[in-house]
């Protein structure tokens, strides 16, 4: 009797316990917006031991209960070979994500790209983060338009402006950001304003060239402060467009995948 007694109440104590943790479990990846109209939510979800977290954003447009999908497992950054292709925000939060061509916000006037992903690849990635540091410690942060950039997407872009001064041309050798390899960006302030750079991105006009010197002596400064920043983290700039730069680390394959959206 006395044995029944401790196998029925192990079993109802171990019952319990799944229960619990289960549910807790669920809790925790899922979030619950209930209040309309309310501010963005910030959620944060851990990638890697050693990387900062991640920040995501979660629009309270309506009454919803969003549920996180599987959480994704942390970047074991080793088994990337340095030419695979990596999500650069899952490597390091700090950047301000503002991906033009994923909105109509462009000189192409359309969005062009399903998701704003910033896909990079690995050596430019972290030759990026060199650069974010560089600014970080002075006060700045970097702002991206864009990162890897399917072929598709650079035809349509040549469609409209087929000069290889502002464009690079999908029919010969394509363009750094087709091989994950190319960026534009710009140089915000430490909480991720835009600063004036002397033309708005993708201004195709003699303004935007490093050449052009008459522009005030603060936008000068900081056009030379991005340019010497990326160029100390490995990167060369072009001289008709003071947002691009591309890494040279390799002779990378031209790429035409468009990324998971997930
Ligand atoms: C279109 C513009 N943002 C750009 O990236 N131009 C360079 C030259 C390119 O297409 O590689
Ligand atoms: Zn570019």
């Amino acid at each position: 009797m006395y044995v029944q007694t401790r196998i029925v109440s192990i079993f109802i104590f171990t019952l319990l316990f799944y229960c619990c943790s289960s549910s807790q479990e669920e809790k925790a990846n899922k979030v619950e917006v209930t209040s309309p109209n309310q501010p963005i939510k910030q959620i944060s979800i851990a990638t890697h031991d050693s990387l900062p977290d991640t920040t995501i954003s979660i629009n309270r447009a309506d009454t919803v209960q969003q549920t996180l999908s599987t959480p994704r497992p942390p970047i074991q950054l080793h088994e990337i070979p340095d030419s695979g292709f990596v999500e650069l925000i899952r490597l390091d939060s700090s950047f301000i994500l503002d991906l033009r061509y994923a909105t109509p916000n462009n000189f192409l006037k359309e969005k062009v790209y399903d998701c704003a992903k910033c896909l990079l690849r690995k050596e430019a990635a972290m030759a990026l983060i060199k650069a974010q540091h560089i600014l970080l410690a002075k006060g700045y942060r970097l702002r991206l338009f864009d990162c890897y950039r399917p072929l598709d997407v650079q035809k349509k872009m040549w469609k409209i402006m087929p000069n290889d001064h502002f464009v690079g041309n999908p029919y010969g050798n394509g363009s750094m950001h087709n091989k994950g390899a190319a960026l534009d960006l710009t140089l915000a302030d430490s909480t991720g304003k835009e600063l004036d750079m002397g033309t708005p991105f993708d201004f195709f006009g003699k303004e935007a060239y490093h050449a052009y010197t008459k522009l005030p002596a603060d936008v000068l400064q900081r056009r030379q402060l991005l340019k010497q920043s990326m160029i100390q983290a490995g990167f060369s700039p072009i001289t008709s467009e003071w947002w691009h730069y591309s890494y040279k680390g390799r002779r990378y394959k031209v790429a035409n995948f468009k990324p998971d959206c997930e």
